[in-house]
């Protein structure tokens, strides 16, 4: 029996199958691949590039993305600090499930504060917490850097709130002579990283 937060008397349930049990049955090993960094750097894009790629090999994983959370787990929550925290210790929550269900989860997420991804990186055992960071040319397709620019969006990352850039990330994604790789290229660099560390197979 313990309490933890706000609650009381509670206990730890065991389920019948465990998580080796369900890797056998996918033949994969669960995990998340939290991809970082600013609006526009093409997150989403990497994201289903490689929930596509990973599916083609007959391999499961599942998107959780910002902007699609804050539809509904997350629709709470604004853009200030403490909100982008509990956005992502929410999120980090949600993948340690995924991750323990057995899928590759990918989190596409601007988490721009490096402390909120270290701490989800710790809820994560045995390294399953594989961080890709892409730094590519800004886009602005949503014009959303544009109204932050003239003063009508208050508190964007990148222009007036900051974005720490990780220092030791699994994955970096980089222009290559000024050129963005294609999606399917930077989707391949994190099938070869999942492929060499043994989370395609159980
Ligand atoms: N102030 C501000 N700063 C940054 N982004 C903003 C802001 N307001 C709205 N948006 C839109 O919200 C998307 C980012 O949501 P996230 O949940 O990924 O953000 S965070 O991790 O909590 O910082 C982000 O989506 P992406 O462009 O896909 O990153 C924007 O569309
Ligand atoms: N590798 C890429 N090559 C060319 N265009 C890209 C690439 N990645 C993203 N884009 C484009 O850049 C824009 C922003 O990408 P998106 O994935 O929505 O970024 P984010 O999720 O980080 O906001 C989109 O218009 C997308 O089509």
């Amino acid at each position: 029996m313990s309490t933890l937060g706000n609650s009381m008397n509670i206990f730890w349930q065991e389920s019948p199958i465990g998580k080796l049990e369900r890797q056998k049955l996918l033949n994969q090993k669960g995990c998340v691949v939290w991809i970082t960094g600013l609006s526009g750097s093409g997150k989403s894009t990497l994201a289903c590039s490689l929930s596509r790629e990973l599916y083609e090999r007959g391999k499961l994983s599942y998107i959780l993305d910002g902007d699609n959370l804050r539809h509904g787990l997350n629709k709470d929550l604004g853009f200030k600090a403490e909100d982008r925290t509990e956005n992502i210790r929410r999120v980090g929550e949600v993948a340690k499930l995924f991750a323990d269900a057995g899928l590759i989860c990918i989190a596409s997420l601007i988490s721009p504060y490096r402390k909120d991804r270290d701490a989800c990186r710790a809820m994560l055992p045995d390294s399953n917490f594989i961080e890709a960071s892409l730094f590519l040319n800004e886009r602005d397709p949503k014009g959303l850097y544009k109204l932050a620019r003239a003063g009508k969006i208050k508190g964007f990352t990148g222009i007036d709130d900051p974005y720490d850039p990780p220092l030791n990330c699994e994955i970096e994604i980089n222009q290559k002579d000024g050129v963005c790789p294609m999606p399917s290229a930077m989707a391949g660099e994190v099938v070869t990283y999942l492929e060499d560390k043994g989370y395609l197979q159980d």
